[in-house]
């Protein structure tokens, strides 16, 4: 687990300010949040590798505040690898661990262990130089695992994999959490991560926490205009696919093509879905649905109007001058229509 209590960091001239967290000691935490809000400080303030002006980290009920990174238990791992080029996968990974006489049985079994879970063994003899991204990656996720850490902190560390072996390395992560006791915290830019490996997430922002909860429930009801500005898929619902057609709660939605196979939601920005008053012509490749008006969010540039189909609310975006012209009220029968390339599915 991992506690943070009012946390403060002062580096130059940014401040991280009043963090409080608690994570679970069986999660996937996800962080997110723009460039530069903090996250990878946070992630190094746990690590223990910049200094905590005030506030306290517990990590597995033990206050670390002012151990040094060695004493912590924590694996951290980056997202350009940051291997030795000059040493061989093995050594990469045992890299700093002593074989004191009575230690070398358990640390060669963690090896072995390490090498067959992350499918390494077979290269166990390279130099990083003739490895691909995703199995330097995986060679870095062995390494930081080797001291069997209690906390696992991940900076992007899908990021500078091209989409095939991102998604091996996303199979990897959630088959060693599920595997491990160890607590996952993982920084990313993408949704599609957050959504398939997070249990729960936070949204930075200049240095302070602005959400945290549920993933889906940080897309489906961010708290700030912040949050629901950096999500921008206000339109998030659970589906089963067959083929290029999705099903959510019995709501039909046609996809312009076929999903990836573990695709488990679909998601639509408001500003894609149409609100009219008559049912549009309908074309191919066009969703269109009739629903009723169920509310009106006062945006101060537009209004936000949520409209019940089916048991889906679906969220659209309209200017005042249009709510006036069509004289959109709650309780009003309306039309929906988004395209289907409109429509993403993660
Ligand atoms: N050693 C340092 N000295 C001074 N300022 C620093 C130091 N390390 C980071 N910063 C500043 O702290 C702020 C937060 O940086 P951080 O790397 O945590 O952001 P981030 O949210 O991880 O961004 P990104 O998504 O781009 O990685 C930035 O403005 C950065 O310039």
């Amino acid at each position: 687990m991992i506690a943070i209590q009012n946390l403060h960091i002062a580096l130059g001239d940014f401040r991280l300010s009043g963090i409080d967290l608690e994570i679970g000691a069986n999660e996937f935490f996800v962080l997110m949040g723009p460039t530069g809000a903090g996250k990878t400080l946070l992630l190094e303030a746990i690590a223990g590798l910049v200094p905590v002006k005030s506030g306290k980290i517990i990590l597995n009920e033990k206050d670390v505040t002012r151990l040094p990174p060695e004493k912590r238990f924590v694996g951290i791992v980056y997202q350009d690898y940051a291997l030795f080029p000059h040493l061989t996968v093995e050594k990469n990974i045992t890299y700093g661990h002593r074989y004191a006489k009575r230690q070398k049985k358990a640390l060669e079994n963690r090896l072995d262990y390490l090498l067959d879970t992350l499918d390494l063994t077979h290269l166990q003899h390279r130099l990083p130089l003739n490895l691909s991204g995703g199995e330097r990656q995986r060679t870095a996720l062995a390494r930081a695992l080797m001291v069997n850490p209690g906390v696992l902190l991940l900076d992007e560390p899908l990021s500078a994999l091209d989409p095939h072996f991102r998604e091996e390395i996303r199979n990897t992560l959630k088959k060693l959490h599920t595997a491990s006791p160890t607590t996952f915290m993982m920084v990313t830019h993408d949704f599609v991560d957050a959504l398939s490996l997070g249990n729960r997430a936070a949204v930075m922002s200049r240095g302070r926490i602005e959400q945290v909860g549920r993933v889906e429930e940080i897309f489906q009801r961010p708290v700030s205009r912040f949050v629901a500005d950096f999500v921008g898929m206000k339109n998030l619902f659970r589906a089963n696919f067959v083929d290029t057609k999705a099903f959510a709660k019995s709501v039909e939605v046609t996809l312009a093509k076929k999903p990836a196979q573990d695709s488990r939601y679909i998601a639509l920005r408001p500003e894609d879905v149409a609100v009219s008053l008559n049912a549009p012509e309908s074309s191919g490749g066009k969703n269109c649905y009739k629903g009723t008006v169920m509310g009106i969010v006062d945006q101060g540039f537009s209004y936000e109007i949520h409209t019940a189909v089916g048991a889906l609310t679906f969220k659209s975006l309209m200017t005042k001058r249009l709510l006036f012209e069509l004289s959109i009220k709650e309780g009003k029968e309306v039309y929906l229509a988004f395209d289907a390339s409109a429509v993403h599915t993660l």
